[in-house]
């Protein structure tokens, strides 16, 4: 089956400034990908290529196995800056008017509303709505043509707590429809929460592409007196290169079964054990190690 997205070696130079270098990028039917990079890396310049909004400097792109054209605009909704519609409408009108210009059935519009979960407050104006419910109308506006790819750029930013808690819920459910989803964003919680797969973009560069479930193979945190002790007690259990030692703590790679036997060996030495616990998915660790300054840009 061909996939939704696909590029190749794509770049993208502006003068002497090179926004994104040789990516190549491949998106699954039926996921939920997350282009995760901080401010700058080139997120919002390859979805612009991808969308036809700006031209490549090089490379090719692939949507659906064909060369972007007009002709899958039909397939391919997106999301990608503040959406522009008329404060002194509704939410229902700004979406009729859209669909009229999009050649999109006028019947979508109570659809999409539905699924956006703004059809409550779809007769109001948009000027009153706030910035959780525009960009859930945003959203609304990029499905109504029933479109099998969704291309969102940042769809959290600048959203409180429930207006981001929100949209992620619809994007996860429009994924569980069987729809494609490739959103950007620079929060790693947020693509752990909703992301099946992850391609770390850093200065231009994919560093990484990976499932979200490799990314966050877990760790098991402890928090022992005294620590040193407590490392050679452990690097002789596990071996030396298995801890990395953080602050107050050890993170140990390794398995549930060792648990309470690294647990009987502190005590039994006479060691305060404080804290034993599988960590939560680290992925800000490896975030930082992907794309920081001291990380090999080209790891996999
Ligand atoms: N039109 C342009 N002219 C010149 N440089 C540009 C232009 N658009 C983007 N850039 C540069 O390309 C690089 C990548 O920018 P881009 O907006 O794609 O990053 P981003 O990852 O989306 O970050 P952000 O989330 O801050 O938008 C930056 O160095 C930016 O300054």
């Amino acid at each position: 089956m061909t996939s939704p997205v696909e590029t190749s070696a794509l770049t993208k130079r502006y003068g002497p400034i090179t926004a994104v270098t040789d990516l190549d990028l491949t998106v699954r039917t039926g996921e939920v990908y997350g282009f995760l990079g901080p401010n700058g890396a080139g997120k919002t310049t390859t979805l612009r290529m991808l969308l036809g909004l700006i031209k490549p400097t090089s490379g090719t792109i692939r949507l659906f196995g064909a060369v972007p054209g007009p002709h899958y605009l039909d397939r391919v909704g997106a999301l990608i800056e503040g959406p522009a519609f008329y404060p002194y409408l509704s939410g229902r009108d700004n979406l009729r008017v859209l669909a009229a210009h999009a050649g999109a059935d006028s019947r979508r519009v109570a659809t999409v509303l539905r699924i956006v979960d703004l059809a409550d407050r779809a007769g109001d104006r948009y000027g009153t709505y706030s910035l959780g419910m525009k960009q859930r109308l945003g959203l609304a506006a990029a499905l109504l043509k029933d479109p099998a790819l969704l291309i969102l750029d940042e769809p959290t930013n600048g959203l409180d707590p429930a207006g981001m808690a929100d949209i992620r819920a619809t994007i996860r459910r429009l994924a569980d429809d069987g729809r494609t989803v490739l959103l950007s964003s620079h929060l790693l919680g947020e693509v752990q929460q909703i992301c099946d797969r992850v391609g770390m973009i850093s200065a231009g560069r994919l560093v990484s592409q990976l499932s979200v479930a490799e990314l966050s193979s877990a760790g098991l945190r402890v928090i022992a007196d005294p620590l040193p002790a407590a490392r050679e007690r452990v690097a002789a259990m596990i071996g030396a290169d298995r801890i990395t030692e953080d602050g107050d703590a050890l993170y140990l790679d390794t398995t549930d079964d060792m648990v309470p036997r690294i647990n009987a060996e502190l005590v039994n030495a006479g060691l305060a054990v404080r804290e034993l616990h599988r960590c939560e998915p680290d992925l800000e660790r490896t975030f930082l190690e992907l794309t920081g300054s001291g990380g090999d840009p080209h790891a996999h």
